[in-house]
């Protein structure tokens, strides 16, 4: 694998390697903490893992992390799951978010875009009192440490307000983007059971708006444990009855209020969907996002003040959170609020040349489609502030490092790419963008710092060039404190440690490159996938066979070898059903307003029949293997299917598309 790509498509070149924070951190982490002062990154990362303790103080201590009470250890108890970090300290993310404020007051903070193209800044001194001020007015409505505050906000700078001030309290913020519909919504808010509610009361997408009052009223009348919902009118209506409005609440002149909460406090909830049940509610502390973020951010992506931070994402992504603490280095976010491709497909770039984006991160799956629609960004553009771009979603595929790496060579311009990998359920990346390392095509650069990543075979044995599945080995701060609602902690497990006991398997096919390089292959699961967004199977199925036509469903994400995702859905229909275009629509319509226009499929394909396991379970993972060219005596246990015959179709289906 590895000889494969033996040159690579870009160097960093020496004032680049000089000036980067990473370079800065080692030089001061080998004075002070031991660090391996020679050797570059491969070194540091492999002290950052043998020493797992003395790298996670150094990061505290570099970034300045401010414990109002100092921890005992840095690491109490290293199992999985179960590690305890910084016990005894307690700290507050939202205050260190802010802090930019205190000498940088009129810089903006936040610049805001929505459709128009138009950026509006917030500054640092405007956040806070926005902030301060509806801190201020939570507590007043009772809300206290621990309580759930939720969003069905989009990317927009009230969100970013709100998640701060619920921190500030040390309440737990969730949040929805407004495409989902009412059932997503309630699948997940109905779990974690929020006092309060933030949201809009529709939003403009395409050129177009959604009016969502009705969903809101149905999110009112199903999560009993409101006490105040707070209206955002992004169309201009009239707070509905008994709502309070988000300008009142964020009138006054205030200073924060940071509550100081243990590290491993929660700080929010993310939503991740597997194959059965409700989606995961996984919940990550105010201490682990902070000090994996400062990392991630601060030396990974190498921002800082003076950066400007672009990435295309919605609420309903962990890389809006992600992206939210772009503030903790002191970086001004770029928050858009709009469809990726309005008024053409180009209009990413379009932003980040307004904004003057220095990284701008993005799907995999825009940059593809891209270069398909013959986007030429450094030609159209102004990008001359973007330094690095960044992708993550699905991994990368090589024609899309060299049209980005050619794009912009053409205008003269020096170019990192970087691909990442991570995932909701640490809001991180475990490997991904390193500044001081070459980029191969197709390859993450390294395995993030404090990241102990291997590649396993079945028996738990490392692989280096060969595919085997992504494991973590050793904790990292900002992996799920718990689920919520798991009070015994057995979906967590199941979740990641089933496989190999006290190992983090996280269901992807990585390979680990001999020259010290992450290829990431896609899911080893049958989870759905979609540019980042991670979807259930079974909410699908749920609306799906709701319809009376359909007796059966089957929907399968197939990662393309040019980087694509096909997603079909097989429906096996009642006796008498055809599936005609009034049919096709209806599925389409149902998925699209109960779910979101997201888990709409890229094809509905009649079949004769969904084949199950023997105990009655769809066979997911077989069938994609099938799909993806797996011969049929390698993709399934023959002994386990309840109707061997069915797995023709999909077979055969396969040997046409290939
Ligand atoms: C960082 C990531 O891994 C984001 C995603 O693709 O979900």
């Amino acid at each position: 694998m590895s000889t494969a790509n033996p040159q690579p498509l870009w160097q960093p070149d020496p004032e680049r390697i000089a000036k980067a924070r990473i370079t800065r951190f080692q030089a001061w982490a080998a004075e002070h903490h031991g660090a391996p002062a020679e050797g570059g990154y491969p070194a540091l990362h492999r002290w950052s893992v043998d020493q797992l303790d003395t790298f996670w103080k150094a990061v505290t201590e570099w970034f300045d992390v401010r414990f109002s009470t100092p921890y005992a250890r840095v690491l109490d108890d290293r199992a999985m799951p179960g590690a305890r970090w910084f016990p005894g300290a307690t700290l507050n993310y939202a205050e260190h978010a802010l802090r930019a404020a205190a000498d940088r007051a009129g810089e903006p903070a936040l610049l805001c875009v929505d459709e128009t193209h138009e950026p509006r800044p917030v500054t640092w001194s405007e956040l806070r009192r926005q902030v301060g001020s509806l801190a201020a007015g939570l507590r007043a409505l009772g809300v206290r440490p621990g309580d759930r505050v939720s969003g069905y906000l989009p990317n927009i700078p009230q969100a970013v307000v709100a998640l701060l001030a619920s921190a500030a309290v040390g309440a737990v913020w969730t949040s929805c983007a407004p495409d989902f519909g009412a059932r997503s919504v309630l699948d997940r808010f109905q779990q974690v059971e929020p006092v309060v509610l933030f949201t809009v009361d529709g939003y403009r997408y395409g050129g177009k708006e959604h009016d969502r009052r009705e969903i809101v009223a149905e999110l009112r009348r199903e999560l009993p444990t409101l006490r105040a919902v707070v209206h955002v009118p992004l169309l201009g209506t009239e707070a509905p009855e008994g709502a309070l409005e988000w300008s009142a609440l964020t009138a006054g002149d205030t200073e924060p209020v940071y509550e100081q909460v243990p590290f491993d406090h929660p700080l929010w909830v993310l939503y991740s969907s597997g194959t059965t049940g409700l989606p995961k509610a996984i919940v990550q502390s105010q201490g682990g996002i902070l000090v994996e973020h400062l990392k991630q951010l601060g030396l990974h992506c190498d921002l800082g003040p003076g950066d400007r931070f672009f990435w295309y994402t919605s609420t309903g992504w962990m890389m809006w959170n992600f992206l939210v603490s772009g503030l903790l280095t002191g970086t001004t976010i770029v928050l858009y609020d709009g469809s990726p491709g309005h008024p053409d497909t180009g209009a990413q770039w379009r932003i980040a040349e307004r904004t003057g984006a220095t990284l701008y991160g993005t799907s995999a799956a825009y940059v593809m489609a891209c270069r398909k629609a013959g986007v030429h960004p450094a030609r159209d553009y102004d990008l001359s502030r973007v330094d690095c771009v960044a992708t993550t979603g699905s991994p990368l595929p090589p024609d899309g490092f060299r049209w980005l790496h050619d794009e912009f060579a053409e205008s003269g311009a020096d170019l990192w790419i970087a691909s990442v990998s991570g995932g909701t359920d640490v809001c991180s990346c475990f490997a991904g963008a390193v500044p001081t390392l070459p980029v191969y095509t197709g390859e993450l650069q390294a395995p993030a710092l404090g990241t102990d990543l291997h590649s396993w075979d079945p028996s738990g044995r490392p692989l280096v060039d060969e595919v085997g599945e992504l494991v973590v080995t050793q904790p990292m701060p900002s992996m799920p404190i718990h689920f919520w609602n798991d009070p015994d902690g057995s979906r967590y497990h199941h979740s990641y440690f089933d496989t190999y006991p006290g190992v983090w398997r996280h269901g992807d096919w990585i390979t680990l490159t001999s020259r010290g390089s992450v290829i990431i292959h896609g899911r080893s699961d049958s989870t759905l996938n979609r540019q980042g967004v991670r979807m259930g199977s079974a909410d699908i199925y749920e609306v799906v066979e709701r319809l009376p036509e359909i007796r059966e469903s089957l929907v399968i994400g197939v990662e393309q070898p040019d980087g694509g995702y096909w997603m079909p859905l097989f429906v096996h229909l009642a006796p008498d059903a055809v599936l005609d275009e009034n049919l096709l629509n209806r599925v389409k319509q149902a998925i699209r307003e109960q779910l979101s226009p997201r888990h709409v499929p890229d094809e509905i394909i009649e079949v004769p029949g969904i084949p199950h396991t023997l105990t009655g379970k769809r066979i997911e993972v077989p069938v994609k293997r099938l799909l993806q060219g797996t011969p049929l005596d390698k993709a399934v246990n023959p002994g386990s299917i309840d109707n061997l015959a069915l797995l023709a179709f999909y077979e055969e289906l396969a040997r046409k598309r290939a």
